[in-house]
């Protein structure tokens, strides 16, 4: 039997008005994948085709570069924050480089200046999935039953959301690690992954490909939401297989949390409707630095490392 598909929805009816019966059919389709896994696919986005094609052309000729090229454009050691390019260390399971922008007037970003156009094309690709992740947290706002713009005055601040251009070295004979699975710390997440694949979602208890298409971006709903909704939305386990024979490339971009908000579960899924909160309350900044303790000083044991099951009550 073949495996399960991950939802594609259409969002159309979110950029004109009057298509009521077309909103209602594509929230639907998100608050069921939210409640079971956290994962589906998004087509007529916003996000220009020739965007993002040209934005993974233009990420696959920067890390052809040499390394020492590429290190031009790697955060200093006393960065306060790790915008830029960086390798995996060796010592980590995950295979794979990177290149890290937080919004485009961040004076923290170290954008490479080759190839030509590159750097627009990230910013351009930034603002894009910004337009894009507002419309989305409209309608999680409105399929977990929220009052009206409640996500949006809450996360009225973009300036933590981030973005990163990735290349994963092919898999081998005996390792494709990409990315160990896990679950974003963020609000969701947006992904650009190209034809060969290797993302998969976990679900129901098996891993699930997801297939690229030309045009469709992938969301996965990520820690913030499953806290706030007392975990009536799930943070989707993922991970990243490396496909064997060619390096594979990707844009994620993170919708993010200001870091001195309070993330606890909201009234409505808790005191509301008579539910224990599950998890304690915590400011998302000390969330975020125990998440980049994790990949500073990963603890020996696998077990150890710090996951929204920390706060878990
Ligand atoms: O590269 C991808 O397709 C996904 C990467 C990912 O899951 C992450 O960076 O958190
Ligand atoms: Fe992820």
């Amino acid at each position: 039997m073949s495996k399960p598909a991950i939802p594609t929805v259409d969002l159309t009816p979110f950029f004109t008005a009057g298509d009521e019966t077309g909103r209602k059919r594509a929230k639907d389709t998100i608050a069921e994948a939210c409640t079971d896994y956290g994962f589906f696919q998004i087509v007529n986005h916003g996000v220009p085709l020739d965007l993002m094609n040209q934005a993974l052309d233009l990420s696959k000729t920067f890390f052809n570069y040499s390394d020492d090229v590429k290190r031009e454009s790697s955060p200093g050691p006393d960065a306060p924050l790790p915008a830029g390019y960086n390798k995996q260390p060796d010592h980590s399971p995950d295979k794979n480089e990177y290149l890290l922008m937080f919004p485009p007037e961040s004076p923290f970003n170290v954008l490479p200046d080759n190839p030509p156009d590159f750097k627009k094309t990230m910013e351009d690709m930034f603002k894009y999935f910004v337009k894009t992740s507002q419309i989305l947290e409209g309608i999680i706002n409105e399929c977990l039953g929220l009052p009206s713009n409640f996500l949006k005055e809450y996360n009225n601040d973009r300036s933590w959301d981030f973005m990163v251009t990735l290349r994963y070295q092919p898999g081998t004979e005996t390792d494709t690690n990409g990315i160990t699975e896990h679950e974003d710390g963020n609000i969701f997440t947006i992904v650009l992954q190209e034809d060969i694949g290797g993302l998969e979602v976990f679900k129901n208890g098996e891993w699930i490909p997801v297939i690229p298409s030309n045009g469709t971006l992938v969301v996965n709903i990520s820690d913030v939401i499953q806290v706030l909704s007392n975990k009536k939305f799930k943070s989707a386990t993922h991970r990243v297989v490396r496909p064997k024979g060619r390096s594979r490339h990707s844009y994620v971009y993170f919708h993010s949390l200001r870091g001195d908000k309070w993330v606890e579960p909201l009234p409505e899924f808790t005191k509301e409707i008579g539910m224990e909160a599950k998890y304690k309350g915590f400011y998302f900044k000390d969330y975020q630095a125990l998440r980049m303790r994790n990949k500073t000083h990963p603890p020996s044991n696998p077990e150890d490392i710090i996951r929204i099951s920390h706060y878990e009550i």
